[in-house]
């Protein structure tokens, strides 16, 4: 959702950035490297001391970098394989700072079992919502489906939720309660949106055999 009705506000507000960077001589590349090792740091260093509000600063600065490297690369009409590769595979990393840093809160002074494992199946399950369009499209399917949760959410809600959570260490009582709830929703989201992914790749999948067998003639077999 975010995707489709946010995706072009920020395009908007970010090109004339972007052409700044393409004229200081900056590559796509290197905002993407640099986006990435500065979410890592803000969420590997900051939440698992229960830093939320900075944390989610630090993260929110870095993790905009995924929304101009693209758009530098268009600006540039540089867009490539390999930056498109480069981007995604650098985003799992991202995700999986973010989360992470959750888990080790929750798993050390955070001390929550079930927070920590919640956050360890936020983890989990976006990374493997991301795979099944990655999967789904390297074999050849549109994978016609983005479902309830998709990236852009499960950063939104989790970071929103996160400096909200933040501003208890400024004095604000009871306001920590907001993380867990967001944990919780990307949580039901993500798994959700796992199997609205997959059984639209099922259909996909049947629907191509199906067409593949037709044209093949009688008798010839499903392709695998
Ligand atoms: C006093 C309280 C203080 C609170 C401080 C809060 C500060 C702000 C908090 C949060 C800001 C969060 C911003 C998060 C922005 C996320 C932007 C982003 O990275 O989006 C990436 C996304 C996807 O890009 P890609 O196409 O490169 O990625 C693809 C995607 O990952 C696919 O994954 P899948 O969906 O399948 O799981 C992969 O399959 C694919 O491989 C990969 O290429 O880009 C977008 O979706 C574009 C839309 C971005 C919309 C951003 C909206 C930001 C909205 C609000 C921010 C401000 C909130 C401020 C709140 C303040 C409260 C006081
Ligand atoms: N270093 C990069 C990063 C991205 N691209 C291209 O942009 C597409 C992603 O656009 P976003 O707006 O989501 O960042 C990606 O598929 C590539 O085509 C690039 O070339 N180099
Ligand atoms: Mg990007
Ligand atoms: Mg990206």
């Amino acid at each position: 959702m975010l995707n489709k009705y946010a995706r072009a506000f920020f395009t908007r507000v970010l090109t004339p950035f972007a052409a700044l960077l393409l004229r200081l001589g900056v590559s796509p590349d290197a905002v993407t490297l640099i986006g990435t090792a500065g979410v890592v740091a803000g969420a590997l260093v900051f939440f698992p001391m229960g830093e939320f509000f900075w944390g989610t600063i630090v993260i929110t600065i870095f993790v905009f970098s995924d929304l101009v490297d693209g758009n530098m690369a268009r600006q540039a009409g540089i867009s490539s394989r390999w930056g498109a590769f480069l981007d995604s595979t650098l985003d799992r990393v991202a995700d999986g700072a973010i989360f992470g840093g959750f888990a080790l809160w929750y798993a050390g002074s955070g001390d929550d079992n079930v927070l920590c494992a919640v956050a360890i199946f936020c983890l989990a399950s976006g990374q493997v919502v991301s795979y099944t369009k990655a999967r789904g499209e390297s074999i050849g399917l549109p994978v016609a489906v983005n479902g309830l949760v998709e990236r852009a959410e499960r950063l939104v809600i989790s970071l929103v939720a996160a400096g909200f959570a933040g501003l208890h260490k400024f004095g604000v009582p009871g306001i920590q309660v907001v993380l867990p709830i967001a944990l919780w929703i990307v949580a039901v989201g993500s798994l959700i949106t796992l199997v609205q992914r997959v059984v639209t790749v099922r259909r996909e999948s049947a629907e191509a055999d199906a067409a593949e067998a037709a044209a093949a003639g009688p008798g010839s077999g499903t392709a695998q």
